[in-house]
């Protein structure tokens, strides 16, 4: 059973994204909108391939003429320039891989079955109406939606869209998101720490997880537990016009743990603070005009698996990726076993292996306290467990989610 004091983590992220929808909208060149995401559907502006076009190198024919002995060759079909003439019986046409298929032709011989001699080809196999051609619109066709608005642009979805005849795109703003760490003994790294200090290392991270989920980034630097200092740095985020201000530390209960106040004197509006997940109890999440807080803690691995669990889909949904919060868990077999869990979501950083039979086992990192990097970083997945599942044996199925490389 769940922790009933707290709310569950798809209820925090249903309650993330219910108010979070496409920013805005601008166009960029093809060649620009790599990792971009579509903001309108895509509609072709021509059918592919606009003829039938041969898929092979050989001749095309008729395939009823084939047993009636050698068919007469005049003429020549190639990509880009066909054979003007309709083909009569008995006749065929030299074509080759991407060529109009002639009027009259219904099927294509591959060059490698046939033989020629005199101006003749005799076919050593038989070719079925239909064979080797593609047809018309086979790939798309004009006024059809080949990409729907909040698909992410990758190497193929780019491709589809110049073949669709788009020299631009209409693409989706990035969301700017502002980083503010927190915490006196925080220093950035190449720094000289004190004895008590430590490398703040956590927007590194979050600052990647944005980036690759379509954000732009504005690292606003480190901040002193102390109120004055933290609402400075709040109004940074504001000067920075920043769509999602994510806060790193400072979210828990102790007496240095100044996010919530500095926050709400900025005037924050608070949806929550605290769910049942582990890492990241202390999630914070609010308003402050029209930009989204995120109030991620301090503890190394607790930032980046909120900023997975949460700040990757808000990114997204203000992208007006439709998939934003859809579930990213696969199944594996557990490799060790594990006792019953309490009443928090756990996120267990796991090693990832194929067994001798192929499956795909994730075997849990002996120990999870969410300081430890050294374990991140030699995990490939997070191993879920439900509040209240019952201890699970090495064998069983279990729910993974893939860390990203
Ligand atoms: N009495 C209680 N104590 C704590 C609770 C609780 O419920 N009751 N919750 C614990 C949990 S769970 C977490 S997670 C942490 C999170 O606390 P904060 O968000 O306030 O984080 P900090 O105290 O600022 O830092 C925790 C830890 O992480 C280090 N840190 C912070 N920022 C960075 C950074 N940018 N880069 C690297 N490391 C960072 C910091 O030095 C601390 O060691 O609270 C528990 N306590
Ligand atoms: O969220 Mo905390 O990371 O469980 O330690």
């Amino acid at each position: 059973m769940a922790d009933n004091k707290l709310l569950s983590v798809d209820d925090a992220l249903a309650r993330v994204l219910s108010e979070a929808a496409l920013l805005g909208e601008e166009e960029a060149p093809l060649a620009a909108a790599r990792g971009r995401t579509l903001a309108r559907d895509l509609v072709a502006k021509r059918t592919q391939p606009p003829v039938d076009v041969s898929a092979m190198d050989g001749y095309a024919l008729r395939s009823a003429d084939l047993a009636a002995g050698p068919l007469k060759l005049v003429g020549e079909s190639a990509a880009g320039h066909g054979y003007a003439a309709a083909l009569n019986p008995g006749e065929t046409v030299r074509i080759f891989t991407g060529a109009p298929v002639p009027a009259g032709a219904d099927a294509i011989l591959l060059q490698e079955d046939a033989d020629v001699a005199e101006g003749a080809i005799r076919a050593k196999s038989g070719a079925a109406p239909g064979h080797h051609i593609r047809v018309a619109g086979l790939d798309f066709r004009a006024g059809a939606a080949g990409l729907v608005a909040g698909t992410r642009l990758g190497p193929a979805e780019l491709a589809l869209a110049a073949a669709m005849n788009h020299p631009a795109l209409p693409i989706a703003r990035r969301p700017r998101v502002a980083l503010l760490a927190s915490g006196d003994e925080l220093v950035p790294p190449g720094a000289e720490p004190g004895p008590a200090q430590i490398i703040a290392c956590n927007s590194f991270a979050v600052g990647a997880i944005a980036e690759g989920a379509g954000a732009e980034v504005v690292d606003l630097g480190l901040f002193r537990d102390d109120l004055a200092d933290l609402e400075r740095g709040i109004g940074l985020a504001r000067a920075a016009k920043a769509d999602i201000l994510v806060t790193l530390g400072g979210a828990s209960v102790g007496d240095h743990d100044l996010l919530r106040p500095a926050l709400a004197r900025q005037g924050m509006t608070l949806d929550f603070w605290k769910i049942a997940m582990r890492p990241g109890k202390p999630l914070i999440s609010g308003r402050l005009g029209e930009a989204h807080i995120l109030g991620l803690p301090g503890n190394p691995v607790a930032s980046i698996v909120c900023a997975l669990v949460f700040l990757a889909p808000l990114i997204r949904a203000l992208q007006g990726d439709p998939k934003a919060g859809a579930d990213p868990t696969e199944t594996a077999i557990a490799g060790a076993n594990l006792p019953a869990n309490k009443g928090r979501r756990d996120y267990m950083r796991a090693r990832l292996s194929i067994d001798a039979e192929g499956r795909l086992i994730a075997t849990p990192q002996p120990m999870q306290d969410s300081s430890l990097l050294t374990e991140l970083a030699q995990s490939q997945a997070l191993l879920i467990r439900e509040p209240g599942d019952a201890p699970l044996l090495a064998g069983a199925p279990c729910r993974i989610w893939r860390l990203p490389g």
